[in-house]
């Protein structure tokens, strides 16, 4: 499977610089991997139209698990799809965090993406607390069981593995850590979905830079990465892609 190195720019940025940011990813001359940028809702379409005749994907950060209704402020998987979104992130920590959002909640919104013919990129991960007492593993096995949707598979749809404490502060797990858990996560893909999980792509978010992105990267199950921070710098950006 192709690596995916996806950029999730959250709530960063003014319009121009989110065109300039996207004009220059787009001009990056990136080999082995596929590029994906998920900037905010309100510049999809700029976004959209600064990507235009490259090949990299056009993804956002959230959608209600409705396809349309009265949802104040709320935006829809077929409203992504017809901005020209391919990819929506779900589950973010963030979101988790933020906006109460759980399992159920996410695989509601995961539906909603599947049925436009989008692909999810599912987060997951563990807090520090969980992950010192021990518990990081169960606690991604059940937020995968209750997250996932069935057609996950047919869509190869994207897990991305986030621990929480690692997302922004420069810290990372080890690498022996982060092996374990993208194995982990592949098995839980195969025994849930069979050949076709081995087949899904598993990204580790967190901290990720150009100066650890090689090391990470060549770990086994680790198909990718969902960038926050570096991915708002395009020469970083690409450069992580360029470790692929
Ligand atoms: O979605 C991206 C992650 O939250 C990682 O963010 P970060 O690279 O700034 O740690």
């Amino acid at each position: 499977m192709r690596p995916l190195i996806a950029g999730n720019w959250k709530m960063h940025g003014s319009l121009s610089e989110a065109r300039a940011l996207a004009g220059a990813v787009a001009e990056g001359k990136v080999q082995g991997a596929e590029l994906l940028v998920c900037p905010p809702f309100p510049y999809l379409l700029p976004v959209q139209g600064a990507l235009a005749g490259s090949t990299v994907a056009l993804g956002a950060q959230d959608c209600h698990a409705a396809a349309k209704g009265a949802h104040t402020g709320d935006i829809s998987a077929p409203m992504l799809k017809d901005c020209g979104a391919g990819f929506v992130i779900l589950g973010h920590s963030e979101r988790r965090a933020d906006h109460g959002e759980d399992d159920a909640a996410v695989r509601a919104k995961a539906e909603a993406v599947l049925a436009e013919g989008l692909v999810p990129v599912v987060c997951v991960g563990e807090s520090e607390a969980q992950r010192l007492s021990g518990e990081a593993e169960p606690v991604v096995a059940g937020q995968l069981a209750g997250s996932l949707p069935e057609g996950f598979a047919q869509v190869h749809g994207v897990v991305a593995y986030e621990p929480v404490w690692a997302i922004g502060t420069g810290r990372t797990p080890t690498e022996d850590d982060i092996a374990a858990m993208h194995a982990r996560i592949r098995a839980e893909l195969a025994a849930r979905f069979g050949a076709a999980g081995g087949t899904l792509r598993i990204l580790y978010g967190g901290s990720v830079k150009p100066g650890n992105a090689k090391a990470i990267l060549a770990l086994p199950h680790v198909d990718g990465a969902l960038v926050g921070g570096a991915s708002l710098v395009a020469a970083d950006f690409l450069a992580i892609a360029s470790a692929v």
